[in-house]
Parts: structure tokens; C-alpha cells; sequence
């Protein structure tokens, strides 16, 4: 299992407030590795040095071996990013969306509306490719977010709390679909979110409070060293009692 994501060491502070205190962990290629912490965890924190948005303070990170800090092109190339907040043009059609991106990141323009309808197709949204992003409901224009951040068929997928004011068959869809791509494409995934239903038995997962990693590993292991019948019961454990894994 290739390691697509290596962090090492990672601490950083916004002046008096630590919100990363030396984290360290790895994600697996074809893993849905889910990153679950409650508000102010330092989630957001993570993706923004991940995704380079903020410099490194301390530590390392690692994409596929090679260093962020001396190879970011090649590591940013190989990322597909679904930020918290909504960055689509919302007075554009959604494939006007996708080829603006596929322009900016110099993607080739054969073949890119069949490869755009594969995608949109994959999502189930193809239907919805003609229609203004203002017209589409916060599931569908979630959908089109993760197929633009396809496009360019990344071997990372970081997506930040990308269900976030979704309704539940909603946010259940995209968090099945994110694991089926997982899987049948072999990506690396990076899911955070402070909701335990969408995290399955299958996946690893990397507890995160108050800037610290409380636990890490396979969700059945975990559960099984911690006496846990689910991952609401793993969550309560370790982030309500401070129980140290
Ligand atoms: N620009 C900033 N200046 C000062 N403190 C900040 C700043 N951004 C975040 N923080 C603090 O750092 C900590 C981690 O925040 P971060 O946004 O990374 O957490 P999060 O897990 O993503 O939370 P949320 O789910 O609310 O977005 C929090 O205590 C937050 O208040």
C-alpha cells in the first residue's frame, strides 16, 4: 500500500493559540482515511498547510514520498481539494465550472467534455451539467465540487468537511460515493469532519483534539483495543473522558 500522505512532527500557532501540537500520521492509497475532530480541532489548520494556503512553522509533509516544501508542483498535481466553503461559480453552469478550472490548471482540452460528463455522469449529476450553480441544491453543488476536483485525476482526495449543511440522504451519497471512488480508483482520502456516522468499519481513522492526535489507526482495531462497539462510542471515550490511546 503506497503512503500518499505523510505528516511528520507538525505543530503550528496563530501567536498564543497552538492549534497543531506535533501531530504525525500517515494515509494509504485506496484508505479513506477519516480525520474526526470537534470544532477547533485544528482540522481546517491541517488542509491549509496540506494544500500550502499557510507556510509550515515546524515538521514535515510528505505527498508520495517526495517533500511539500521542496517539490510543492509536483505534490499540488497530484491533490484534488474540496474546500469547507463553496468555491464554485455560482453564475456559471456547472461544466462552464469545470472547464474553467481544467484552463487554469492547464488540463488539455481533447477529449475534456467527454471527460467532464464521465465525471459529472459518476456523480450522478450529469443531468444538472447545463444549469447555473445557483439553481442546484447544496448536495448537487457539492457534487460538482468533487467532480471538478477530479478532473485532473489527483491521486489525493482532501476534502474538508464537505457535508457540512447538508440534508442526511445528502450527505449519505456523497459519503458513499467518496468510498466507492476510494476503493475502485485507488485514491488517498483525507475526510475531516466532526460527525461519527460517516466514518465505516473499513476505514482509518485519526482522532484530532485541541491540536493533538488522541488516537489513530484501523476503526475495527481501535474498537476492538478500546472496547468500543462504535465509533461514536471510540469518540466519546477518547475526546470526552481525555482517555490517551
Ligand atoms: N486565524 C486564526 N487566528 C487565531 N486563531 C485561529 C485562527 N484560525 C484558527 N484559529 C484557532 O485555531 C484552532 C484550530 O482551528 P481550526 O479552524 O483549524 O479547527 P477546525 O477543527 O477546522 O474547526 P472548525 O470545524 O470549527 O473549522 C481553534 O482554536 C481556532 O480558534
Amino acid at each position: 500500500m503506497d503512503t500518499g500522505i505523510e505528516v511528520n512532527n507538525l505543530s503550528y500557532d496563530y501567536g498564543p493559540k497552538k492549534a497543531l501540537d506535533d501531530i504525525s500520521f500517515s494515509a494509504f492509497s485506496g484508505k479513506f482515511t477519516a480525520l474526526l475532530g470537534p470544532n477547533g480541532a485544528g482540522k481546517s489548520t491541517l488542509y491549509h498547510l496540506l494544500t500550502r494556503i499557510m507556510k509550515l512553522q515546524s515538521g514535515q509533509i510528505r505527498i508520495f514520498g517526495n517533500d511539500l516544501k521542496k517539490s510543492p508542483l509536483s505534490a499540488m498535481a497530484s491533490m484534488g481539494i474540496v474546500f469547507q466553503q463553496q468555491t464554485l461559480d455560482l453564475d456559471l453552469t456547472v461544466r462552464q465550472n469545470l472547464k474553467y478550472f481544467a484552463a487554469l490548471h492547464g488540463l488539455p482540452a481533447q477529449d475534456l467534455e467527454n471527460r467532464i460528463t464521465e465525471r459529472l455522469k459518476s456523480l450522478d449529476i450529469e443531468d444538472r451539467g447545463d444549469e447555473k450553480v445557483r439553481t442546484l441544491n447544496g448536495g448537487h453543488r457539492r457534487r460538482a465540487e468533487i467532480a471538478r476536483a477530479l478532473l485532473h485525476n489527483p491521486r489525493i482526495l482532501l476534502l474538508d468537511e464537505p457535508t457540512v449543511g447538508l440534508d442526511v440522504p445528502s450527505r449519505k451519497a456523497i459519503v458513499d460515493y467518496v468510498h466507492m471512488l476510494c476503493r475502485k480508483e485507488k485514491l488517498t482520502v483525507l475526510w475531516a469532519t466532526h460527525l461519527v456516522d460517516e466514518v465505516m468499519q473499513e476505514d482509518d481513522l485519526i482522532i484530532l483534539h485541541q491540536g493533538k492526535i488522541c488516537a489513530q489507526g484501523n476503526v475495527s482495531k481501535l474498537s476492538e483495543e478500546h472496547k468500543c462497539q462504535s465509533v461514536d462510542d471510540l469518540f466519546r471515550k477518547l475526546v470526552m473522558s481525555g482517555e490517551k490511546a
